[in-house]
């Protein structure tokens, strides 16, 4: 089996390009000013436009956008998906709105925050962020990955939250994630991407037997 991985907070070419070459299948551009992973609808497209050939589906990543700056972006943007921050509603709203696939971030503390069949295309599996974190994602925290044993998932998810080379094996083996997502795990400073780890997390990704060499 293939585990599907999604490297977020593309910020340069090369970064896209190493993503590419080791076989990611979604490539995320964080939206979110606050993020140190921002890039503007221009930076995106740039970093898309040098990529020759095939690429990975285009992940824009929004959190409590609106319709105008959601519009806006993908004017600029070629996106394949769009990653929500926000209520299952306004959701719902974006995936009507816009036309395309929507994967909702689902913070996740208690295996009520599980999420059902929504309409929505897919989930992303993430813990909570503390109240006084200055982002919704991307901390580098990983879950409680037992909240997930009993789980049984309507729809298409990714797990995400802290994940690194060193511990996404481990991570799929006791989650049964078919799909992962990482941020601040393949970066050697914040919003810098670094090639060899984004390879080395997407090895390890599909190395059955790297959770037992830990
Ligand atoms: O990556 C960001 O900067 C970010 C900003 C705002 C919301 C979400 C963000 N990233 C997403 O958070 C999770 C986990 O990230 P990490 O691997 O723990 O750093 C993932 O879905 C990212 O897409």
């Amino acid at each position: 089996m293939t585990v599907d991985v999604k490297i977020c907070g593309i910020t340069d070419p090369v970064a896209l390009a190493a993503a590419h070459e080791a076989g990611t299948k979604w490539a995320g551009f964080v939206f979110f000013e606050r993020s140190p992973r921002h890039v503007t609808p221009g930076i995106a497209a740039g970093i898309l436009a040098r990529q020759q050939g095939a690429m990975p589906l285009a992940v824009g990543l929004f959190v409590g956008a609106g319709d105008d700056e959601i519009a806006a972006t993908l004017r600029d943007v070629p996106l394949d998906i769009l990653q929500i921050y926000d209520s299952l509603d306004r959701a719902r709203a974006i995936r009507t709105r816009f036309g395309l696939p929507v994967w909702r971030s689902c913070p996740v503390s208690t295996p009520g925050d599980l999420p059902g069949a929504t309409g929505l295309d897919g989930h992303v599996i993430e813990p909570r962020a503390p109240a006084d974190a200055a982002l919704p994602g991307g901390n580098g925290e990983t879950m409680n990955w037992a909240l997930l044993q009993d789980w049984r998932p309507a729809l298409p998810w990714m797990l995400a939250g802290g994940l690194t080379p060193e511990n996404v094996a481990l991570a799929i083996s006791r989650t049964g994630a078919c799909a992962v997502d990482v941020s601040s795990g393949v970066e050697e400073a914040p919003g810098r991407k670094s090639p060899a780890l984004i390879r080395n997390f997407i090895k390890s990704a599909n190395d059955p037997c790297a959770a037992n060499k830990k």
